[in-house]
């Protein structure tokens, strides 16, 4: 739905209205149009600024991957963190492909990473607790984990938000979570993550249907307490910091679709900020798309997270608001339709 707009702002008839007054056929540039339009209402201006974006990759490690979930070993979260910060990774460049700056924040990897430039610690941690057995952290964690996320994410300094994760085991956490938000069963979200074979996803699903069963329905905060992440939790806070302040937030695969199923279930005015960037090939992402009646913007067969797909999007999302900057037909002279 719509929001209303606040006084001095455009109406969404006006922005339709602008859009429809440049230099094309009505409609013509098809879904881009209705990205320009979600961005100059969110912004409340006619010409949108998009200049710059932003990567955030939230890493923790998680108990769970204790049950043998994942095709990797634990240990390749703080290996990877390493990668990202030494520039390797492939959200690496491809956001150097594209100039937009990365940061990798510490949400609670088991090890704790050296610090470096591009690092910041918001660590509840040495990762959580197996949520198979018990809560994944304690409630005052959750809190913790929104608090810092909406701090860090109110305080970025871009245009639109490009935020990926980094956590081995973390589509567990992320189905769990999704199913105790929406309900959609365990055995449609859960996929093969890393590349699990046939075998193994079998064996997760069944791991992951034992976890889920521990608990019965839960608030979206007890949801995250008892199977979540500290590093989703965090994302989930940062996107409503970022939707705050009126950035747009560009959400990448299964794991970040996660935590904006959270973010929407704290606060639903978040989805005017949301930019749905692509199908991801894990095998749950479909159903969460389907849930939030997302339409993403593409579909490459990724199955990667990191933010690899949220900066696929991010020039798609820049091209959207440069369209309010075309001649109108009276500007240009240009004839209008019989
Ligand atoms: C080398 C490597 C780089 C990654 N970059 C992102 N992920 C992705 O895979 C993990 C989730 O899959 P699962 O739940 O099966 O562990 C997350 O860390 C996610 O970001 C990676 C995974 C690996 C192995
Ligand atoms: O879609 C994702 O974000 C994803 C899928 C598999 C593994 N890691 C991330």
């Amino acid at each position: 739905m719509q929001d209303a707009a606040q006084a001095g702002e455009p109406s969404a008839a006006q922005i339709a209205a602008a859009l429809d007054g440049k230099t094309k056929p009505q409609g013509s540039l098809g879904r881009l149009e209705a990205l320009a339009a979600q961005i100059a209402a969110l912004q409340g201006r006619l010409v949108p600024k998009m200049k710059r974006a932003a990567l955030t990759i939230f890493a923790a490690d998680h108990g769970i991957a204790a049950a043998g979930v994942s095709a990797f070993p634990q240990d390749v979260t703080g290996q990877m963190v390493a990668n990202f910060l030494a520039g390797g990774a492939a959200a690496n460049v491809i956001a150097q492909s594209m100039d937009v700056p990365v940061t990798v924040v510490d949400c609670g990897v088991r090890t704790e990473p050296d610090g470096r430039p591009g690092l910041v610690s918001l660590r509840l941690g040495a990762g959580t607790a197996n949520s198979l057995h018990g809560p994944a952290m304690a409630a005052a964690d959750a809190e913790a984990a929104l608090d810092n996320g909406l701090r860090y994410g109110a305080a970025i300094d871009a245009d639109a938000v490009c935020f990926g994760e980094m956590g081995i085991a973390n589509t567990s956490s992320a189905t769990l979570l999704a199913h105790k938000l929406t309900g959609i069963p365990v055995a449609v979200l859960a996929g093969r993550g890393t590349g699990l074979d046939d075998e193994a996803l079998m064996r997760k699903t069944v791991i992951l249907e034992r976890a889920a069963a521990r608990t019965g329905r839960l608030s979206p905060r007890a949801a995250l307490a008892e199977v979540g992440g500290f590093e989703i939790g965090t994302m989930a806070g940062a996107m409503l910091g970022a939707a705050r302040k009126r950035r747009i937030v560009i959400v990448d695969g299964f794991i970040a679709g996660a935590a904006a199923l959270l973010a929407r279930a704290l606060e639903p005015r978040v989805d005017r900020a949301l930019i749905w960037s692509h199908r991801s090939a894990e095998r749950g992402h479909g159903a969460l798309l389907d849930h939030v009646s997302a339409r993403p913007l593409f579909d490459f067969d990724m199955r990667l997270g990191e933010g690899t797909g949220a900066l696929l999007a991010w020039p798609t999302v820049r091209a959207a608001a440069a369209i309010f900057r075309m001649a109108s037909f009276a500007d240009a002279g240009v004839t209008e339709r019989r």
